[in-house]
């Protein structure tokens, strides 16, 4: 390809549809890639997509790999070291996760401030082994995980283009791949957690590691039960046609994220 992108976009789960805004697109089967794992979970294609969006150079994840899919947190995240190795600067995390907050809605976006990584904490962190000095330090802050002005330029976004269900809050990343007893969903939230799901975390810690400037998005896809009187109960199918069903709205707010990124703040890309 002759794309050298700038941006690289993780899809989350039935969110591949943000790679089709993607022009003069190249497209590799992780099949073909050397060292890339496979994905093996609906609604995550399993293609890595180069091209431009607004002018600026991206690639773009369709289908990322989760640990209960059965890799390591260092093979989840292994496609971070190589965006940083192609040149990129930005990294923007999407997914699908569960609503802890009262006041999130199915549908509603999730702006990631900040994130809990349960699993990293319990020593499945994925910078744990020899520390490669090439992409940083072996103590690595994560006070500022997730870019303040990227997070502001999103919330700027989102209003001027009417989004009124746009949230600000806290990821917790699980292992999986189970969903959520209610005494976890109500320990979760105890923590201070907004959201729950199966990835994001790691990408992020090791993107931060390698000096990526970082933004996250959850599409709230259902609300997890943090109450034995409420019915009904969560699945991959549902949490599909939610993303589905607000692909567009994501694809629109990266697309204009992206603009803007490349066109105000030019200094973010050098
Ligand atoms: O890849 P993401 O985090 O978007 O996927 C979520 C977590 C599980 O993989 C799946 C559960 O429905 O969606
Ligand atoms: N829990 C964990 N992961 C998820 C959920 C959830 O409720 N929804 C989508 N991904």
């Amino acid at each position: 390809t002759r794309h050298r992108p700038k941006v690289a976009i993780i899809c989350g789960s039935g969110l591949g549809v943000l790679a089709d805004a993607l022009q003069h697109s190249d497209s590799f089967k992780y099949s073909d890639i050397p060292n890339f794992p496979q994905s093996t979970v609906q609604g995550h294609a399993g293609q890595l997509v180069f091209g431009e969006l607004r002018g600026t150079a991206c690639v773009c994840m369709k289908g990322r790999f989760h640990m209960y899919e059965g890799h390591q947190p260092a093979k989840v995240t292994f496609p971070i070291r190589v965006f940083k190795l192609l040149g990129v600067k930005i990294l923007i995390v999407t997914n699908a996760a569960g609503s802890l907050a009262d006041d999130y809605k199915t549908g509603d976006v999730m702006i990631i401030k900040d994130h809990i990584n349960l699993l990293g904490l319990a020593g499945q962190n994925p910078l744990i082994g020899p520390n490669i000095e090439q992409f940083g330090p072996r103590f690595p802050p994560m006070t500022s995980a997730y870019d303040k002005d990227l997070c502001k330029l999103a919330m700027d976004i989102c209003k001027r283009l009417g989004y009124t269900c746009v949230h600000k809050g806290i990821y917790c990343m699980v292992s999986g791949p189970n969903f959520e007893t209610v005494a976890e969903a109500r320990f979760l939230h105890s923590l201070g957690a907004d959201a729950v799901g199966m990835s994001t975390a790691a990408e992020v810690v090791v993107a931060k590691h390698c000096g990526l400037r970082v933004f996250g998005l959850s599409l709230i896809t259902n609300q997890v039960k943090k109450d034995y009187s409420e019915k009904g109960s969560v699945n991959h199918d549902d949490v599909l046609g939610v993303s589905k069903m607000r692909a567009e709205m994501l694809k629109a707010l990266v697309s204009e994220m992206i603009a803007e990124v490349c066109g105000c703040a030019c200094l973010l890309l050098d």
